[in-house]
């Protein structure tokens, strides 16, 4: 196969109380690349659009060619060369795993461009590796619902453990990007190593009453549990109007609001897309009466993950 184009999509990473644990893909946006096979070894970045020349050209730092690098490694394939255009559709640090759209689409485009030799389930680590490289964490709660499609949790990292469950057919999300940058490593780099007891009670109170409120379409108890007691508190003084923009939503029909990832993007889950229009409208009016512009999106929750677009 000497080309092939691959979509990944924009990712809600963490909601709410799930650190780490959670993730979601929506619709879009999302990142596409396109892969051309070349004579000699070797990825070569041609050309990035949609990034104002900011992320790096060499193949090992970008996150869409690193996971390449890393899956040829470990496949033992020395000869492979190829060309690869990135078009970004989101933007940088923003919260809605812009870095993980990148590697999942490197890594499904790679692999089916060698014939598919590993299964989605086996990228998984490729694709984290690739988060390693944008934030120095292989975290896999973008990658994972970017690759696989579906709400995603991941029980356990060492070993990982990583499986998805159903929501309610109805269940739309609303994500507004305010036009601001926060760096995953730099909001990771503030969270406080030590938790209170009492926090890590509520805290799986709520993990445990989000699963199982998705799982039974039990929208009330979905709402009750979207409650963050510990990353929430420390990285919401990183967004301007986070505690006006959070109650817009609610007061306008969400279920419950947060920030998505590491922000500064923040995320709100409605029932019907009626409530998650009227929610974003809210949320983008009250950034916006703060002379913040911002960018916003509603989807219902990705099924499917990243697809190949061109055989
Ligand atoms: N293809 C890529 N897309 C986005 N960011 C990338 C990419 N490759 C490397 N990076 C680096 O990753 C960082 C942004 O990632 P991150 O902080 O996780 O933001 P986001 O929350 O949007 O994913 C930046 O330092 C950027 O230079
Ligand atoms: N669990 C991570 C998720 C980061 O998501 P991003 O979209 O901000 O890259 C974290 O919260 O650090």
């Amino acid at each position: 196969m000497n080309f092939v184009k691959a979509f990944a999509p924009a990712t809600v990473a963490n909601v709410a109380c799930g650190f780490d644990i959670f993730g979601f893909a929506v619709k879009e946006p999302g990142d596409t690349v396109e892969l051309r096979r070349r004579d000699e070894p070797g990825i070569v970045i041609t050309d990035i659009t949609g990034d104002e020349g900011r992320l790096p050209r060499n193949a090992e730092k970008n996150s869409v060619t690193g996971v390449m690098l890393y899956l040829l490694k470990h496949l033992g394939i020395t000869d492979f060369g190829c060309e690869v255009v990135l078009h970004k559709n989101m933007p940088l640090g923003s919260g809605m795993g812009s870095s993980a759209a990148s590697a999942v689409a490197g890594v499904v485009a790679i692999n089916e461009m060698l014939g598919k030799p590993l299964t989605r389930q086996e990228l998984l680590p490729f694709a984290m590796e690739g988060e390693r490289i944008a934030s120095g964490s292989a975290h896999a709660d973008n990658v994972g619902p970017s690759l696989l499609g579906g709400f995603v949790v991941i029980r356990s990292y060492n070993p990982l453990d990583i499986f998805t469950i159903p929501v309610p057919g109805d269940l739309y999300c609303t994500l507004v990007h305010p036009d601001i940058e926060i760096n995953t490593k730099d909001a990771r780099f503030i969270l406080r190593n030590e938790v209170s007891l009492k926090n890590t009670i509520a805290q799986m109170g709520n993990v445990a009453g989000l699963v199982a409120g998705l799982m039974q379409a039990d929208y009330d108890l979905i709402s009750r549990s979207m409650v963050d007691v510990i990353i929430e508190p420390v990285r919401s003084i990183l967004i301007p109007q986070f505690k006006e923009v959070k109650q817009a939503a609610i007061d306008h029909g969400a279920l419950g609001c947060s920030i998505s990832g590491s922000g500064p993007s923040l995320f709100a889950l409605s029932r019907g897309v009626e409530n998650a229009q009227k929610a974003g409208a809210a949320m983008k009016d009250t950034f916006a009466d703060a002379g913040i512009a911002s960018s916003l999106h509603v989807s219902s929750i990705n099924q499917g993950g990243a697809v190949v677009l061109t055989e």
